[in-house]
């Protein structure tokens, strides 16, 4: 087991990396007593403290000393000032994972002085219930060690893959950003159902549940989408009618655009910053 009798130091305990601590207790395959967490912000470790019952550090200093695996949440524009802070302590041993959105391999590793090894990923929220859709890529000192320490810790928490780094933007823009999108398709679905006389709980819970079994109707049944949605449309029946309207609204169309105006927002954020 990679991670077996490692700790697990994640600095930054907000949305991202909470969500992450949680969802890694959760999955048994990580106990809170292998897991420390720091954060400039007390309150935030109080809670994880009570929540989770992982020990929490206001030092990032010394969690980097004490963790095998430095998991680094934080915002990308704190991402450097915690680098000055942890750079030089951080050791070959070690792993140094970053989720920040942008911030690429090569500035990372620019900015520690010895060679340790980094892998960059872009996880997202639903790491908090198992459910996280996260990809990774190697820097250039990580190995098969590091690979499979990244892949130990994502796939724990949902599914992981291994990806070129250039791949990281359009990753942000599909998975990374996607719960976004998601949650806005599930309101305006539910939105419809009240509009049609539904009380709003019900419609809010059919709606997310419609979500939840088409996505596994996708990562089970072996078959493409389209197919699945033809079994759902009758001829001359209620599906062809509202897919209709779906398609006059072009919202296939806002989908595509959505992803590939994220994409292009994470390269252009990466490159003006961290590259
Ligand atoms: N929110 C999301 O859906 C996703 C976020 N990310 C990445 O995760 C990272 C964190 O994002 P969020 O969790 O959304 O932000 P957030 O603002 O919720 O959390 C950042 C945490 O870092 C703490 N912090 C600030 N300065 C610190 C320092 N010097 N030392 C230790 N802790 C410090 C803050 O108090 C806060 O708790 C970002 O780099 C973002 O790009 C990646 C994928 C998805
Ligand atoms: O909106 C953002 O920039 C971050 C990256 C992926 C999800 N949230």
């Amino acid at each position: 087991m990679p991670l077996s009798g490692l700790k697990i130091g994640l600095i930054g305990g907000g949305a991202m990396g909470g969500a992450l601590a949680a969802g890694l207790v959760s999955s048994g395959r990580v106990p809170p007593a292998a897991m420390l967490v720091s954060d400039v912000a007390p309150e935030r470790l109080r809670r994880l403290e009570q929540e989770l019952k992982v020990r929490t550090l206001q030092d990032n200093r010394l969690l980097a000393q004490e963790a095998d695996i430095v998991l680094l949440a934080v915002k990308p524009d704190v991402v450097l000032s915690v680098l000055q802070q942890i750079g030089s302590l951080l050791r070959p041993s070690q792993t140094l994972i970053s989720i920040a959105a942008g911030v690429t391999l090569s500035f990372l590793e620019q900015n520690i002085p010895q060679p340790v090894p980094v892998v960059r990923v872009m996880p997202n929220t639903p790491c908090l219930v198992g459910e996280g859709a996260s990809a990774y890529a190697l820097g250039r000192n990580a190995g098969p060690r590091d690979a499979a320490r990244a892949a130990a810790i994502f796939s724990a928490v949902g599914r992981a893959v291994q990806v070129r780094e250039e791949l990281l933007d359009s990753v942000t823009g599909l998975s990374g950003s996607g719960p976004a999108y998601v949650y806005l398709l599930i309101e305006a679905l539910a939105d419809g159902g009240v509009r049609m006389g539904l009380p709003r709980d019900v419609a809010l819970a059919l709606a997310a549940q419609t979500v939840l079994g088409a996505a596994r109707m996708v990562l089970t049944q072996g078959a493409h989408p389209a197919e699945l949605k033809d079994r759902v449309v009758t001829p001359g029946g209620t599906t062809a009618a509202g897919l209709l309207v779906l398609e006059e609204q072009g919202v296939r169309a806002a989908l595509i655009r959505a992803v590939e105006a994220a994409t292009l927002r994470s390269r252009e954020l990466s490159r003006a910053k961290f590259t």
